[in-house]
């Protein structure tokens, strides 16, 4: 028996540097009304011009501290003294708008969406090497040394969680950036037609 729910979440894992956001800007210019990012909860107070639902969920530290000891979380992450986190209702939030929700996650997330009922379709960027990562870091320009030496340390555990057998649906060996694009997207468009011909609504 399938339950219908609305499309599959769809979950980009990979390496810092490996090429994730690149893959996902272009499957948003090619699909614009296919796919949604879920709206994150944030402790920290809303910049002029943010709006509540549409940039983030601002909460108080008490209630986000509340939802998180109540499992209502995929991930969440502490910068700079502020909560962040993707809230398993976000990610329904886009469902019921019969779009895909992609979600950008580090292993934890992953780790921890696995164990929900939201039944994502997992999909690893497997960069070709760490010395490749770190040319790609190098050249975008957004890291110091620390930051970096930081990124690069954990790619070593990602790659090795990435590539164990089970762990994902699929893996794109990003070498060439049309050709992993080309299979991502291809994947990415053959699970949706077969979750469309189990009759999953899609906007
Ligand atoms: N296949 C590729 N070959 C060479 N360079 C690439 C490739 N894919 C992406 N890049 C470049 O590498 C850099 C990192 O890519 P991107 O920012 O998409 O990575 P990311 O996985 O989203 O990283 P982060 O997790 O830090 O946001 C960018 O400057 C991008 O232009």
């Amino acid at each position: 028996q399938v339950i219908v729910n609305g499309p599959r979440p769809l979950v980009l894992c990979g390496p810092s540097g490996s090429g994730k956001s690149t893959l996902l800007k272009r499957l948003f210019a090619e699909f614009p009304d296919k796919f949604g990012f879920s709206v994150s909860h944030t402790t920290r107070r809303p910049r002029e011009g943010e709006q509540d639902a549409v940039h983030y969920y601002f909460v108080s530290r008490p209630d986000m501290e509340q939802a998180i000891a109540n499992d209502e979380f995929i991930e969440t992450a502490e910068f700079t003294g502020n909560l962040y986190g993707t809230s398993k209702m976000a990610v329904r939030g886009i469902q019921s708008q019969g779009r895909v929700c992609i979600l950008d996650i580090e292993q934890k997330g992953v780790e921890q969406i696995k164990r929900t009922d939201l039944n994502p379709i997992l999909i690893f960027n497997n960069p070709p090497s760490i010395d490749e990562l770190e040319r790609r870091l190098r050249k975008r320009g957004s890291e110091t040394e620390e930051t970096l030496r930081k990124r690069l340390n954990a790619a070593e555990v990602e790659i090795a969680y990435g590539l164990t057998p089970g762990n994902f649906h699929k893996i794109i060996n990003n070498v060439d950036i049309d050709v992993a694009y080309e299979e991502f997207r291809d994947f990415v468009v053959e699970e949706l037609k077969q979750q469309e011909a189990q009759g999953v609504h899609f906007n």
